[in-house]
């Protein structure tokens, strides 16, 4: 039997008493305030993140009037941002995936994209995260007339410039960038090529992306094997809105490094001797004494594959039922390399400290458990061994002490 690794009666908890660092504030009635602005004072890192899910709705407004798109479907920011909340609230991972035809439409251009790239490093630096991968499929950028590299570039100066503004501002940042390749077309070895091409300058690695169901990973085996070859790196969506089968072909396949949401790996994981589907709310809470974990699961924590889980986009797109039922809360208490991502901030009208804040309102989650998340995506992180620790020692480490103090 493994050990005990939480009390058994942790509960998720909604609404106010919230813990800080384990303990109860003093007033709980009164500690939200105090945690929302702890969670957004805490330095926080993020894997997951599509920099065309990110976009600010005034700068769609605005580049479209720029550029004479015409078919937005509303004209001030915004009623676009609730449009696009709204939409993405389909309980589809399909539908949810129409609503990126808007944002794509403002970024095919070099200026356009680095705006973008440039605005979305100042709003992740506002948010206090010190560290992350911002993903995006140039195949998507090419109506225009850019080239691959042309897309690459403007992004990669997008991010650049505003790494120098967050500094400046007090708000330190470092970004890179994951290229992803659309798993319905067949550009992936392209992509990766670019990626491998690119990986010292900016770009860290590689990724795939878009509807899951009837694209299993193995369809671009030749883009990972050569990814492998060249000793690169990359994650895959995997396991969001198709189970197991995709999950164990993006792992003993392909090779990921790490998986994009993941979250269907529940489905391999037997509570009370139930299936985690039966009875997620036992299963959310069970005392991990009474978890049993299949073999894909059980490899998948056993070899430390990082989960990038997204809570508020699954629950969009019906992936998990809510956030205080999210199988990462379950995931977590087993200790799997979870870590905590926005996916596509517009979409879900989200951000890390909300996500972050949310965990801790709706499932229970403690600032510790908000360290540990940290730490696990700092520790996946795709950049050199050395430079992921200097940032655990230097920025995430002291700033989660500075908090606690
Ligand atoms: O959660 C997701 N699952 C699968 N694909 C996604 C998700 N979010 C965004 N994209 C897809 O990735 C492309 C490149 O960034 C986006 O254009 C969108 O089609
Ligand atoms: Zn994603």
């Amino acid at each position: 039997m493994p050990a005990r690794l939480q009390p058994r009666d942790r509960q998720p908890r909604r609404g106010g008493g919230r813990v800080i660092f384990g303990r109860k504030g003093p007033d709980e009635s009164d500690t939200s305030g105090v945690i929302d602005e702890q969670v957004r004072r805490a330095p926080k890192a993020l894997l997951h993140d599509h920099l065309d899910g990110g976009l600010r709705p005034q700068t769609i407004v605005e580049i479209a009037d720029q550029i004479g798109y015409a078919a937005l479907p509303a004209k001030d920011a915004e009623s676009l941002g609730a449009w696009f909340r709204e939409s993405a609230d389909s309980g589809s991972l399909v539908r949810y995936l129409e609503t990126f035809d808007h944002t794509l439409a403002v970024m095919q251009t070099a200026e356009g994209l680095k705006r973008v790239a440039r605005e979305s490093v100042l709003d992740l630096a506002a948010d206090g995260v010190v560290y992350a991968e911002s993903r995006y499929a140039p195949e998507q950028h090419l109506s225009e007339g850019l080239s691959l590299e042309d897309v690459v570039e403007a992004v990669n100066a997008g991010f650049r410039e505003g790494e120098e503004q967050a500094a400046k501002a007090g708000t330190p940042i470092r970004v890179t960038a994951l290229l992803t390749a659309m798993r319905h077309a067949a550009k992936s070895t392209e992509i990766a090529e670019l990626a491998v091409r690119y990986r010292d300058q900016g770009v860290a690695g590689f990724d795939i992306a878009g509807a899951e169901a009837g694209f299993p990973p193995t369809r671009h085996l030749d883009a990972f094997e050569y990814l492998r070859r060249e000793n690169a790196h990359f994650t895959i969506h995997a396991g969001e809105a198709f189970g197991l089968p995709s999950i164990w072909e993006a792992i003993q396949w392909c090779g990921a490094d790490r998986l994009g949401h993941g979250v269907r790996i529940v489905d391999d994981i037997v509570v009370n001797d139930k299936a985690f589907g039966d009875d997620v709310a036992a299963a959310v809470v069970a005392d991990t004494d009474d978890v049993h974990l299949g073999r894909l699961a059980a490899y998948v924590r056993d070899t430390r594959i990082p989960l990038e889980m997204c809570p508020s986009s699954n629950v969009q797109t019906g992936a998990a039922e809510s956030v205080a039922l999210h199988p990462i809360s379950l995931l977590k208490r087993l200790r799997f390399r979870v870590t905590v991502n926005t996916d596509n901030r517009l979409m879900s009208g989200t951000s890390m400290s909300r996500e972050m804040g949310l965990l801790v309102q709706d499932a229970g989650w403690t600032m510790e458990d908000l360290r540990w998340v940290t730490i696990n995506a700092m520790k996946s992180a795709f950049i050199p061994f050395e430079e992921r620790l200097a940032i655990i020692e230097g920025v995430v480490k002291p700033g989660y002490a500075a908090l606690e103090g």
